[in-house]
């Protein structure tokens, strides 16, 4: 009797027996489809057995098993049961998260999506042609040529980035016998490396200390000033990594810093197959990026924090930018870090990883000072001319700000326009205020789901909730007092666009916010439109706040920060320091000296203090020290135990429960449980939320101890609606 042991996705920590006679080992990792339940489902095969608990009359046989789709490697399934056991969550569900949808579906065979993927060459015949034989009124056919001649290769990724009508232009030099289509391999060689400028002294100091070592598990911090050309040395390692036919992972934390991410390399490495993953991809997309990758066709993977879970044969290098960003951890069902999945991966591949940021976290700094990590330090910017932009504080206690803005700063993006430089005003609000207040009564519009205010959105005419996405159309009285005297208060983006335009009417002004590029194409646009100096004025928020590279932009104005100044999140100012540096980083990147200009209450903060200065490493270092005091991390590891559910009592009662189930022997005396409380932010879409802390002076005592009580924690009865989850190495408590 031959069992397969299937993880499957439903939320239950076992495998699941199914008959399976012609199956071997040689099936383990290989996608199976078995009924569950009453439904068909698809599942992973993770280990083969000849006995099951179940008696062999109630065991059911598998429908099917794929054969075509080749099985997940063993160091991808290590990665699936780390992630499991590490962050405490089923592994079927584990595996459901990480793999393309469509692989598991049983109505697919995956491998009929995958379509061989071709690429041009030039013939014979198209060898001896030059571009003076195109004829000069055919642009983009000169175009495509003129890669071509300089490449020998146009890869399906290449012409995709090149015009819409190149595939026609293509056959039409194909008929002309110049061009011939083949299916494409990895890679070709000799390998052509075009760059532009040769890296400073500082880059060229961290390539050759990373080349050193490219064979070895090393981790590196590669902590570089905004400007310092740190995509230059990811894009020079890659190099010498795809060039040994190795394949490079690029991770990055938002979707929307995948395009230019994916430009710089798609332009330097054009004969080389990049995938690109990220969550605006469909079904298809992703199916066919992860299956040239697990083929280890695509030499280049870049994506979004998901794309940690990509089976990469002969991963070579991993490359972490902005590492420090918050959405490399995953804020719902398997709460995981790209980032220090990362590091496990590059540790279990045994290759370098590179954490880049001009702000590391304090955990990775504090890693790379104790040399746990290697430090890569770039102090000054790439370009020649270019420095750190000068920051200045504008004090709001005694400068008068009128419709959110102060004197200065209209003055200075009132000169900056004349100089036809771009400005950036910075504020992290979207919306057209963030209150509705009524004058008369004090009233103000709440969300009946959260425990949040209603923001204005005026263009719409709506309220709406940031936390749970509820809309409703603006009141014109006070439904308290009815009173018609209602108001809103405080600025978000559209309000900030209004008063801008008001004020100069001009210049282009362009908003970039969540509601702005809400369409799948108007990203590209809008970067296209900055890029091309169409923009005087950007209005934007966290979006543009980082990663992007704008030469002509002179000036960066912030409006209101100071409402995270104090805030119960212990990450709160480690959080605002490395946005704020990082949006005054996007200021003078290149032939023109940057300003920033910040409007706060606080100027004598020492956050505002350490910003003027630019001075990242002393303020980390009074960052850590605090941490170190209140034994928060990196001098502890935490995790949560959160519930939520219709009333706070279940959820606290749940959480009480659960605390008097952890064994408190000598064992765990360096654990912590803290008494469960609300959670800062009660109500959430409709539901009420209580948390219980867990601190541990180590992070192996934390996992030994989590073990042991998340068995606990699952046989305890849950009733109603209650639902309840763990957060290991949460971002929030
Ligand atoms: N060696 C070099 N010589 C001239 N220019 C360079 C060199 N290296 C990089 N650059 C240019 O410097 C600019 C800044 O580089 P890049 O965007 O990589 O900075 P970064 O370190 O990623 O900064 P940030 O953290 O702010 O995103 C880019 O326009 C890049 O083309
Ligand atoms: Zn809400």
């Amino acid at each position: 009797m031959t069992i397969v042991q299937v993880a499957l996705d439903v939320p239950v920590d076992r495998l699941f027996d199914y008959l399976a006679p012609d199956a071997d080992v040689a099936d383990i990792g290989r996608c199976v489809h078995v009924s569950f339940g009453n439904r068909k489902c698809g599942g992973i095969i993770l280990a083969i057995s000849h006995a099951s608990a179940i008696p062999h009359n109630k065991l059911k046989a598998v429908s099917f098993i794929d054969r075509d789709t080749p099985a997940l490697s063993t160091s991808l399934l290590k990665l699936f049961e780390f992630c499991s056991s590490y962050y405490h969550h089923p592994i079927g569900q584990v595996i459901a998260n990480g793999l393309p949808t469509l692989l598991r579906n049983p109505k697919h065979q995956a491998t009929n999506q995958l379509q061989h993927n071709q690429e041009w060459v030039l013939t014979e015949t198209g060898k001896n042609i030059g571009l003076e034989d195109i004829s000069s009124r055919s642009k983009a056919k000169r175009n495509i040529f003129s890669k071509l001649l300089e490449n020998g290769v146009i890869t399906a990724e290449t012409y995709q980035a090149m015009t819409p009508y190149v595939r026609k232009q293509l056959r039409e030099l194909a008929n002309l016998g110049w061009v011939a289509q083949q299916a494409s391999s990895f890679q070709k060689l000799p390998f052509k490396v075009t760059s532009s400028f040769t890296p400073t002294t500082e880059q060229q100091h961290a390539i050759a200390k990373i080349l050193a070592h490219t064979d070895t598990f090393t981790p590196w911090l590669l902590h570089g000033i905004t400007g310092s050309g740190k995509t230059e040395i990811y894009l020079q390692i890659a190099a010498t990594l795809l060039a040994q036919q190795k394949q490079v992972l690029v991770l990055v934390p938002e979707i929307n810093l995948t395009p230019q991410l994916e430009a710089v390399f798609r332009q330097r490495f054009p004969t080389t197959l990049l995938v690109s993953l990220h969550s605006g991809l469909n079904h298809t997309e992703r199916l066919q990026g992860w299956l040239h990758a697990q083929q280890g066709k695509a030499g280049i993977i870049l994506g979004t924090r998901l794309a940690i879970f990509t089976p990469i044969p002969k991963l070579g290098l991993i490359i972490v930018d902005e590492e420090q960003d918050h959405s490399f951890k995953q804020q719902d069902g398997l709460r995981y870090s790209a980032r220090d999945l990362a590091v496990y991966r590059a540790r279990q591949a045994n290759v370098p990883i590179i954490l880049g940021s001009a702000t590391p976290s304090l955990e990775s700094y504090q890693l790379a000072r104790s040399g746990r990590y290697q430090l890569l330090q770039l102090h000054t910017r790439a370009i020649s001319q270019a420095t750190l932009p000068t920051i200045r504080c504008i004090d709001t206690r005694t400068a008068p700000v009128s419709e959110g803005f102060s004197e200065s700063i209209l003055k200075a993006l009132d000169q900056s326009l004349r100089q036809k430089q771009q400005s950036l005003v910075f504020i992290n609000r979207r919306g057209y205020s963030p209150v509705l207040l009524c004058k008369s009564c004090n009233w103000i519009a709440t969300c009946g789901r959260c425990s949040s205010r209603l923001v204005v959105h005026l263009r719409n005419q709506q309220l709406r909730c940031h936390y749970c996405g509820d809309r409703q159309s603006i009141m014109l009285t006070c439904p308290q007092c009815g009173d018609p005297d209602i108001l809103p208060l405080g600025h978000g983006t559209q309000r900030i666009e209004a008063t801008l335009t008001k004020q100069f009417p001009q210049a282009n002004i362009l908003r970039v916010d969540r509601d702005s590029i809400r369409q799948k194409t108007a990203w590209r646009t809008i970067l296209n439109t900055i890029h091309r100096g169409e923009a005087d004025i950007l209005i934007g928020t966290q979006l543009l706040a980082k990663g992007h590279d704008f030469p002509n932009l002179g000036l960066v104005c912030v409006l209101n920060a100071d409402s995270s100044l104090y805030s119960t999140d212990f990450r709160a100012e480690e959080h605002l320091f490395a946005q704020l540096m990082q949006v005054a980083g996007r200021a003078g990147r290149a032939h023109i000296h940057g300003t920033v200009l910040i409007q706060t209450e606080f100027p004598q903060h020492p956050l505002y203090q350490a910003l003027t200065q630019q001075d990242y490493a002393a303020y980390a270092q009074v960052l850590l020290a605090a941490r170190k005091a209140a034994y928060f991390p990196p001098f502890s590891y935490l995790a949560v135990l959160r519930a939520e559910a219709p009333e706070l009592s279940e959820a606290l009662t749940f959480l009480k429960q659960a605390a008097d189930t952890a064994t408190t022997t000598e064992e765990y005396d360096s654990i912590q449980l803290f008494d469960p409380v609300p959670a800062y932010m009660v109500r959430l879409k409709g539901l009420e939320r209580a948390q219980l802390l867990i601190q541990a002076a180590s992070r192996k005592r934390l996992q030994i101890f989590l073990d042991d009580w998340y068995q606990k924690i699952i046989t305890l009865p849950v009733r109603g609606k209650l639902r309840w989850h763990l957060d290991v190495d949460p971002l929030t408590i």
